[in-house]
């Protein structure tokens, strides 16, 4: 795993509590010091303060840094790699093209994970050049399952599409929790009941959802009595445009990664 942050973190401490390695089996390297030596009691992983010996001996290797910083890491990899190995990118935007001319390996996989993962409860959706074989997509499949649900899209621009809504995604949610809290406390709620009401609204209603095939607007119906309150809310919404706003913004995010692949060739 080359970066330790926020994701490429979370995916090292998925994979490892996973069957599918062995503790010690995972090669952790991050340029920062910082990083390394928050890890360095951490015996779940090997860690490496040096690119190259991590991976000339990796069989599958993850890369998580942020997307300006990946070409310089693959131009000082690039002379350790060899062909056999397997080049997995959680980072938005960056191309497989640019990943494989940059490294020089056919094999490769990009991911677009999600922040929940954390608590093992991401999404991510990946492809792969044609060069990855089957079973490597099942090996992969079954690492980025270690944080949750996976799904496999045919083509790149659905890992760009994906960004827009599940890898940026979470922020939109948060984006909604801040407007509902803010509106609890200016009626007078405290900090503590503010926060209780917001958040099992939220996981009361994605509960209710995902038990059953029920559409979503027919679930705002069953909350909405005709000339109730819920109408009110909903009726404020549509006329404040705030569903295309929403869509707006997920194609955003999905523009800004088609630019970031861009930036990077
Ligand atoms: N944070 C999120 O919710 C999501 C992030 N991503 C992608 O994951 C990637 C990482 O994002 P975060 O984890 O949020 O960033 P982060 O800033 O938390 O982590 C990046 C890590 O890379 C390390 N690093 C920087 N340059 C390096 C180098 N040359 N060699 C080795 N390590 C180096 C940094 O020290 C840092 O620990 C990004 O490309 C982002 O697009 C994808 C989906 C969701
Ligand atoms: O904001 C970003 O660029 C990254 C990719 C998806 C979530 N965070």
């Amino acid at each position: 795993m080359i970066g330790a942050g926020n994701m490429g973190l979370t995916f090292a401490e998925g994979m490892v509590s996973s069957p599918y390695l062995k503790d010690g089996y995972l090669l952790v390297y991050d340029k920062s010091k910082d990083v390394v030596d928050a890890l360095s009691d951490d015996k779940r992983f090997r860690l490496y303060d040096n690119l190259e010996d991590a991976v000339k001996i990796a069989h599958i290797i993850f890369i998580a840094v942020k997307p300006h910083h990946c070409e310089a890491v693959f131009e000082e990899m690039k002379p350790h790699l060899n062909e056999q190995q397997i080049i997995v990118s959680l980072m938005a935007g960056v191309t497989l093209d640019f990943i494989t001319s940059a490294t020089g390996l056919k094999k490769a996989v990009r991911a677009m994970p999600n922040l929940p993962a954390k608590v093992s409860k991401g999404v991510t959706a990946f492809t792969e050049t044609s060069e990855v074989s089957k079973i490597e997509q099942v090996m992969i499949r079954n690492l980025l399952d270690s944080t949750g649900v996976t799904i496999h899209v045919e083509n790149e621009t659905f890992i760009n599409k994906s960004t827009g809504i599940s890898g940026s995604g979470p922020a939109y949610v948060f984006y909604f929790m801040q407007s509902m809290l803010e509106a609890a406390l200016k009626m007078g709620f405290s900090d503590y009941d503010s926060k209780v009401l917001v958040a099992n609204t939220f996981k009361g209603a994605i509960e209710l959802f995902n038990q059953s095939d029920i559409s979503l607007e027919k679930w705002i119906d069953r909350v909405a009595s005709k000339g109730g309150t819920t109408q009110a809310a909903i009726d404020s919404m549509e006329d404040n445009n705030v569903n295309q706003l929403i869509k707006e913004a997920a194609y955003a995010a999905f523009e800004r990664a088609v630019e970031l692949g861009k930036e990077n060739e």
